[in-house]
């Protein structure tokens, strides 16, 4: 028996799609609107969803991709009114697994239906048969084992997938893994790093140039989309993408044809497109500075890979791991760690996740030289701090409080302009404390260099000297 779920605001057709489903033995749900079928798919864990597309509250297909992500990753079935000749065609390029035409036939609903579950028992049945080979993502957390889910699902797969969550998460890491899982793992897995892109190079080190096409230009030079042939491009920190880029991406995304800088011919590339960001790029594009269109077709499947403080039980792994790593690397003996110096670590928050959590080893293993015992004193103070009871912790951190920005004149600032300011006010700490060395600032921060760059252009921290 499988699950059902119709949203269509037409009380006739749901009753009409629920009484065939009930009949071939499925349990039904029915919504009348967008905000109430996202409702129901959120609680529920359908098999299918039935959706009409022009409904009160918004398009169908504008939730279409929110629909797959929810408990279940149901299959999206359009219904499509005859008015809307191309509804079919967006419904397939926005991931529905099929559609049916309305005035419905109880025969084509019965086919679509038998013809998705028939799909879904044997996407199961792949699934389990296929393993992923790596030993690079540690942990063994329920989050990261859903994330791992979704990245065997991508790597038997050769849709576009937009990869999520904070800075230091693992992005690139599963992307990685989802190159080298797949079909194209013989091919190259080339990164943009979007956040550090030369305004002035980006079309030549995207598509590449002829010679003579500009001052400096000397010979001919391929790009990294065409580098990426057969393989996988990964645009990293893919929200700073400029805007005139995005519409030449968007091109080349449809067409996978692209045009080196001078040359009158077109090249082809045949490119698998993964994508990562720290950003909310919905959010971005409701205020103008991400296409949507372009949206749509980076995250036909989009991961989200958890926080390191929504999975504090890997940090135990993670901490075994890379001790052992660095000390392998440095052919020393593998030093233990006292419960006390786990405990800090296990209560610390990890905003730099675990890109701060592996440089936060390396720096404890440095300070301990050779003692054989890693202890909470090898750790700077701010992890010291997370490891005391709370009521030593607040007078601690009373002693040494960090300033925070001022609400001029009692005015109360929006948290975006607050959140700004304690950004600027962190970022000039920082760069006084590490002399202006981006690469030690990055480091302490947990973030990547690329990021630490973009975060002090964003808010025009000084950068005192190399
Ligand atoms: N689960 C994991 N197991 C082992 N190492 C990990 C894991 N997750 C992340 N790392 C390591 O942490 C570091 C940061 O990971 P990665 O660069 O993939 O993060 P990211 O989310 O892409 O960061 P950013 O958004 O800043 O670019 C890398 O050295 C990576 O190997």
């Amino acid at each position: 028996m499988a699950k059902v779920l119709i949203i269509d605001d037409d009380n006739s057709i749901c009753e009409l799609v629920a009484a065939k489903m009930t009949r071939l033995g499925h349990e039904t749900t029915t919504g009348g609107c967008l905000s109430e079928g996202l409702e129901l798919a959120r609680k529920g864990r359908f098999d299918v969803v039935f959706l009409d597309l022009n409904l009160p509250d918004g398009h169908g297909l504008n939730v279409l991709p929110k629909l797959r992500e929810m408990p279940g990753r149901p299959e999206v079935v359009i219904i499509t009114g005859a008015g809307d000749p191309d509804g079919a065609e967006k419904a397939f390029k926005y991931g529905a697994w099929d559609f049916v035409q309305k005035p419905l036939s109880m025969a084509g609903l019965a086919l679509s239906l038998t013809r998705v579950l028939q799909y879904r028992e044997e996407k199961k049945a792949n699934q389990r048969k296929f393993l992923l080979k790596s030993d690079k993502v540690i942990g063994s957390s329920p989050a990261i084992k859903q994330c791992l889910n979704q990245v065997v699902q991508a790597a038997a797969s050769e849709a576009g997938v937009l990869l999520t969550g904070s800075t230091g998460v693992g992005k690139e890491l599963m992307a990685r893994v989802i190159h080298e899982n797949s079909s194209r793992a013989q091919n190259e897995f080339v990164v943009v790093d979007c956040a550090a892109l030369p305004e002035t190079l980006v079309e030549s080190l995207l598509f590449g140039h002829v010679k003579g096409s500009f001052t400096g230009a000397d010979h001919d030079a391929g790009g990294l989309v065409g580098h990426a042939h057969q393989g996988v491009l990964f645009l990293d920190e893919v929200g700073e993408l400029p805007l005139a880029m995005q519409k030449a991406f968007l091109r080349v995304l449809q067409e996978h044809c692209y045009r080196p800088v001078g040359s009158k011919k077109e090249r082809k590339s045949d490119f698998r497109l993964l994508a990562a960001t720290n950003r909310d790029l919905g959010e971005l594009a409701a205020l103008g500075g991400f296409r949507s269109d372009l949206l749509y077709r980076l995250g036909a499947m989009r991961i989200n890979v958890p926080d390191l403080s929504h999975r504090r039980q890997d940090i135990y792994e993670l901490t075994l791991h890379y001790i052992a790593r660095n000390c392998k690397e440095q052919n020393k003996p593998i030093k233990g760690f006292s419960p006390e110096f786990l405990d800090c670590l296990e209560q610390y928050d990890w905003p730099g996740n675990v890109r701060e959590l592996k440089n936060t080893l390396e720096t404890a293993l440095a300070q301990a030289l050779d003692s054989p015992t890693l202890y909470p004193l090898h750790l700077p103070a701010h992890l010291r701090l997370s490891g005391l009871p709370q009521s030593e912790k607040t007078s601690s951190q009373e002693c040494a409080s960090i300033p925070q920005p001022a609400f001029s004149q009692g005015k109360i600032p929006s948290i975006r302009d607050y959140r700004a300011e304690m950004d600027a006010t962190y970022l000039r700490n920082l760069m006084v404390h590490t002399n202006g060395k981006v690469k030690e600032a990055a480091k302490i921060a947990g973030l990547s260099e690329s990021r630490m760059h973009a975060l002090l252009n964003k808010h025009g921290a000084p950068r005192l000297r190399k």
